[in-house]
């Protein structure tokens, strides 16, 4: 059986897929093909933010799944909408890789050594709002396009697709750290921030496996290899962070942090909702013991009815939302 697996056609996302439909086929009892799929997200080029709408990187290839152009779509799950997509299914989320973010700057300089009035770039609001708050005195300048383009933004970084010097005009840009490993760029990793710093985005560092909701209930080799391939404890802390995301009613683009750990036994879920300027942080904790699925969507509902009634609602607001 060779099963069809979609992808967006960027460097990142064809390795990740690639990972994805080897560990698939590893059991031998499958072969694969990749599609590429161009996404919405990939051709415009406006600031992410206010292209606005969500799963800009995610509808066409469910659009695929759904027409039968691919058996297997791959997303990244912080770029998945949290709603649920009629008659597709998250089949598998394989373990969690590293779930920070990661500062690249010029010189080997840490988000502390960076001198007042450094230009860092980013792309997200939920990045800057905390960069701000962290280093008031930072210029954080809003970029665009894929990994390779904003390492070459920095000054002093070379590598393999970058144009050495070209267009460096910054001293440092904010990349997860899992995009990075998965393209073999972690040697421009001058500091990995802690989640006390910069809270990721819910979903940051781990993959959805997306397919037909008929094919994972088939018990063909594919929903096999599907349900071998999620990782529990990866599921329950993507569950309960989508949770908190889905109740705050905020998008992948919101300036939202949020991250859930399996620390002895106990669920924990710490989240961060941002004014856009960065001058507001709104933090919140909230923890659940020996949690199954529903008690992780409930742990991230409870934490955002704790935020919204601090007024998160307000702060996102001040974003546009
Ligand atoms: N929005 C783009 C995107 N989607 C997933 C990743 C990185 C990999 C991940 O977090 O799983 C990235 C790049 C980045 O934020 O630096």
């Amino acid at each position: 059986m060779t099963i069809r697996v979609g992808t967006r056609a960027s460097a990142l996302a064809v390795t990740q897929t690639t990972t994805v439909a080897e560990a698939l086929a590893a059991g031998g009892a499958l072969e694969y093909e990749l599609v590429r799929i161009k996404t919405e997200g990939d051709v415009l080029k406006g600031p992410l933010a206010q292209i606005g709408g969500t799963g800009v990187f995610t509808a066409a290839l469910r659009e695929a799944l759904l027409d039968d152009r691919c058996d297997v779509a791959v997303h990244s799950l912080k770029d998945l909408p949290t709603g649920v997509a009629e008659g597709l299914q998250i089949a598998a989320i394989p373990v969690r890789v590293d779930v920070r973010d990661a500062l690249c700057a010029r010189d080997g300089l840490t988000l502390a050594e960076l001198p007042a009035g450094a230009r860092v770039g980013t792309g997200s609001p939920r990045r800057a709002a905390q960069l701000r708050a962290a280093r008031p005195d930072l210029d954080v300048v809003d970029i665009r396009g894929n990994v390779d383009t904003r390492l070459g933004r920095v000054k002093g970084l070379t590598g393999e697709a970058m144009v050495e010097g070209k267009h460096a005009d910054l001293d440092a840009v904010v990349l997860a750290a899992a995009g990075l490993a998965r393209l073999g760029r972690t040697q421009h990793v001058t500091e990995l921030l802690d989640p006390s710093v910069m809270l990721p985005a819910p979903g940051q560092g781990a993959l959805a496996v997306e397919c037909r909701v008929a094919d994972a209930a088939a018990g063909t080799a594919l929903a096999g290899a599907l349900a071998d391939y999620d990782d529990a404890e990866s599921r329950l802390a993507v569950t309960a962070e989508r949770s908190l995301l889905a109740r705050l009613e905020a998008g992948c683009s919101a300036p939202v942090g949020a991250l859930a750990r399996v620390e002895a036994g106990t669920l924990v879920l710490r989240a961060v909702v941002c004014s856009p300027d960065g001058s507001r942080l709104l933090h919140g904790e909230q923890q659940v013991q020996a949690a199954g699925a529903e008690e992780a969507v409930a742990l991230g509902a409870r934490l955002a009815e704790e935020l919204l009634a601090q007024g998160a609602g307000d702060l996102m607001s001040q974003a546009g939302h």
